[in-house]
């Protein structure tokens, strides 16, 4: 910039002044809001994990840039009060989030009970339907999810919504066999509308290959599919053949988390 500005005229300098003016009030004010999300998605686990947590346990650890803070909060009070708590990972980087912390690491085989499962998700609904899968890992979340009686979800504000589809844009992942992959995309474009492309890696060429070997379609739904119920269309997807599992998590959530702008959490837990 240095070396154009001495060649243009007054007016331009003015406008390009301008400009970067502009650049870096945008930029201060995309970088405030997003250590307010930050913010809220730590006071959020921060206090799942206080609630939740208790002593003698095994306990799900979720993935997710959410979650993070709840291993950091785990790995707090377990050195300070000295919990002796086995921790059994959704993920490839919940085991290595496990293990970076020095946390005791558990799986299935020796605890299919589970205290609590801590994990976050994409999108929260007013009845507490969950999108889970946008890091990509929604098959062991669920399996891990359903060996306890309290998933327990942290999210910050900008997940929580009356419908899903109002927030999260990206559409409801499905894990499904690499071989069944453009037949399993053509049955759900038809028999439910919208789209269900594969998931695209960013830093590799081809799709998002999941922990499970398999590929992921992120379905993006037409508006219409709101007028039916979450659980009858879960159902039918799951029976496509080759559908491993869905971003769908229905009637799981025992409490959700959130963590709100104002530094406050609120959690909410299903309507009876
Ligand atoms: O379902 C998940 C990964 O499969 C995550 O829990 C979900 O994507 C939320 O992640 P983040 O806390 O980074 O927003």
């Amino acid at each position: 910039m240095l070396i154009i500005l001495p060649r243009l005229g007054a007016f331009d300098k003015v406008k390009v002044l301008l400009n970067v003016v502009l650049c870096v009030s945008h930029l201060k004010r995309t970088l405030a809001m997003t250590n307010l999300v930050e913010e809220a998605k730590r006071i959020a686990a921060y206090q799942a994990v206080d609630d939740n947590v208790l002593n003698n346990t095994a306990v799900g650890i979720g993935s997710g840039s959410t979650v993070v803070y709840a291993v950091d909060r785990l790995a707090e009070r377990i050195k300070a009060e000295k919990l002796k708590i086995v921790c059994v990972p959704t993920s490839f980087q919940a085991r290595q989030l496990i293990l970076k912390n020095n946390m005791v690491l558990g799986d299935l085989e020796t605890h299919p009970d589970l205290s609590c499962v801590i994990d976050g998700a994409d999108e929260v609904d007013e009845n507490l339907v969950l999108i889970k899968g946008g890091g990509g890992c929604l098959t062991q979340e669920k399996i891990v999810a359903s060996c306890t009686p309290k998933l327990v979800i942290i999210a910050d504000h900008t997940k929580q919504s009356k419908n899903l589809g109002d927030r999260y844009k990206k559409g409801i992942p499905i894990e499904v066999i690499p071989l069944a992959y453009v037949p399993v995309q053509k049955k759900i474009e038809t028999i439910f509308g919208g789209q269900a492309p594969v998931r695209m890696a960013k830093s590799k060429a081809g799709p998002v290959v999941t922990d499970n070997g398999n590929f992921i379609l992120d379905w993006q739904f037409p508006p219409e599919t709101l007028n039916n119920s979450w659980e009858s269309i879960n159902n039918k997807l799951i029976l496509i053949p080759g559908v491993v599992e869905t971003g769908l998590f229905i009637n799981m959530a025992s409490r959700v988390y959130f963590g709100l702008q104002d530094g406050s959490v609120i959690s909410k837990v299903p309507k009876s």
